[in-house]
């Protein structure tokens, strides 16, 4: 059944409408309200007042084409990025970095009071950085033919049209030289990008990891058994100052997955190493690393002072990942336990618990909504819970554990401010106050914020 449309709609598609724009949604768009209708419109930016076409009706909104900017927002900045308008990578390189910042300590604001009725927390500006360029260290560049030729870039919003890109701004300088080394290679070598429609073509993506000591490693993901072509590539990135290594990855399935399952090394190393503090980690082509090292050590940090550590207590870090956040904590607390629900990531953050000489972390691979709870009845007892889950947020069954075994203190990590706020509500319906929230910045340029919250049992 075709859903209803809102009722009085005060304009049809096609029409011209005049339109204030009062904040970002989801995406970055710019959302307005026309006579009581929520409009969104991508490129507008907050303050500012636009003129729209009408393109879309949805049930209960608007989409619009910005046809003019009647009024720019002084934040309002020219991209400097060549792709920008285009790729679909950033969103908001047409805002000030400090209009970033502002959109997003209001976005995790807003949530904070619409989502989870609280209307008295008092959001900080969020910890940005002082250079918001350059700062990746992972890229996935899709391959395609463009114009008859072989091509890899970024896909364009929404999409997998490919936008072909010599360089990105936001990736670590080591990125863009190696993409030019690969890019000249398939053509020399004639590697055929894969298309999704035939499933015919070798070369898939191009995963370029780097780090912070100008180093790279390389992988191609491949749609055949071998690639015998990618032995010249070795030799040419050897070339190459910081040259770690050079993997393929293949897969063959009709997925959007990126990686399948085998990985082969061609030459070099097969991991690469990144520190976040005093910690080393050791990195395969298929680990999950939060992409901006020097904004993760700010967000662990802010974790870490928020659980109020003393080195005797015991704690449970849910959603543990590879271990990086009970690496961080395992150094001031007397025991920490770190639940995670993908085998790969649970042995790397055994591997590096070991390389880095910790004996007081431990990691289980489980469902934290399961593994906690079992542990709890087990009358292990923490003294701080750190949850880090996905975007979707805990599993009510984990909160609802945590709140009945009335553990102290809490700390919440979450790339996502609506799922956030819907967490808090219900831990604050069951006995817990919000003490406090830092928005952290991770990634400049797009619409993500990343947001730590502390809270406390009351007795
Ligand atoms: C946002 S990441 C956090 C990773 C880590 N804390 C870090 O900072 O690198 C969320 C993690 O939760 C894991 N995960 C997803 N669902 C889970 C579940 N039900 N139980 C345990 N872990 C889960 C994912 O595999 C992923 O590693």
């Amino acid at each position: 059944m075709a859903k209803k449309k809102f009722q009085a709609f005060p304009f049809q598609v096609g029409q011209r409408i005049d339109l204030p724009i009062h904040a970002l949604g989801e995406g970055g768009v710019g959302i307005g309200r026309f006579e009581g209708a929520a409009v969104f419109v991508p490129g507008a930016l907050p303050g500012e007042t636009v003129r729209v076409r009408i393109r879309y009706l949805a049930s209960r909104y608007a989409q619009a084409e910005l046809e003019k900017i009647l009024q720019p927002s002084p934040q309002r900045i020219e991209p400097p990025c060549p792709y920008d308008a285009r790729c679909g990578g950033c969103q908001l390189q047409h805002l000030s970095y400090e209009g970033q910042l502002e959109v997003k300590r209001r976005q995790v604001a807003d949530c904070l009071e619409r989502i989870g009725g609280f209307e008295n927390i008092a959001v900080p500006p969020v910890m940005g950085m002082e250079e918001p360029w350059q700062y990746r260290n992972k890229a996935a560049f899709p391959a395609a033919t463009r114009g008859g030729e072989a091509a890899l870039g970024f896909y364009a919003t929404g999409s997998h049209d490919l936008v072909p890109v010599d360089a990105c701004m936001i990736q670590q300088p080591p990125c863009n030289a190696v993409l030019s080394a690969v890019k000249a290679w398939m053509r020399e070598r004639n590697i055929t990008p894969y298309d999704e429609k035939t499933r015919q073509g070798r070369l898939r993506h191009v995963l370029i990891r780097t780090n912070r000591r100008g180093e790279f490693m390389v992988t191609l993901v491949i749609n055949c058994q071998r690639l015998p072509e990618a032995a010249a590539l070795g030799e040419q990135l050897r070339g190459l100052e910081g040259f770690v290594g050079l993997a393929l990855n293949v897969n063959r399935e009709a997925t959007n997955a990126i990686l399948g399952r085998e990985i082969i090394s061609v030459c070099g190393a097969p991991t690469l190493a990144e520190q976040l503090d005093e910690l080393t980690f050791s990195l395969s082509p298929a680990s999950f690393f939060q992409v901006n090292p020097l904004q993760t050590e700010q967000l662990y940090q802010t974790a870490l002072s928020f659980a109020g550590l003393k080195g005797d207590e015991l704690v449970f870090d849910a959603y543990c990942g590879i271990g990086s956040i009970s690496l961080f904590l395992a150094r001031r607390a007397r025991e920490v336990i770190g639940v995670e629900i993908v085998r790969a990531a649970v042995e790397d953050a055994r591997d590096n618990a070991r390389s880095n000489g910790i004996r007081n972390a431990s990691f289980i691979c489980a469902k934290a909504e399961e593994e906690i709870p079992r542990l709890l009845q087990d009358n292990r007892r923490p003294d701080v819970v750190v949850v880090d889950p996905p975007r979707k947020g805990c599993d009510a069954a984990l909160l609802q554990a945590i709140s009945q075994a009335r553990i102290p203190r809490l700390v919440y990590v979450s790339c996502n401010p609506s799922t956030l706020a819907r967490d808090l509500k219900l831990l604050c319906g069951q006995g817990y106050t919000l003490q406090k929230v830092q928005p952290v910045d991770l990634f400049p340029q797009t619409m993500h914020v990343e947001t730590v919250a502390s809270l406390q049992l009351e007795l």
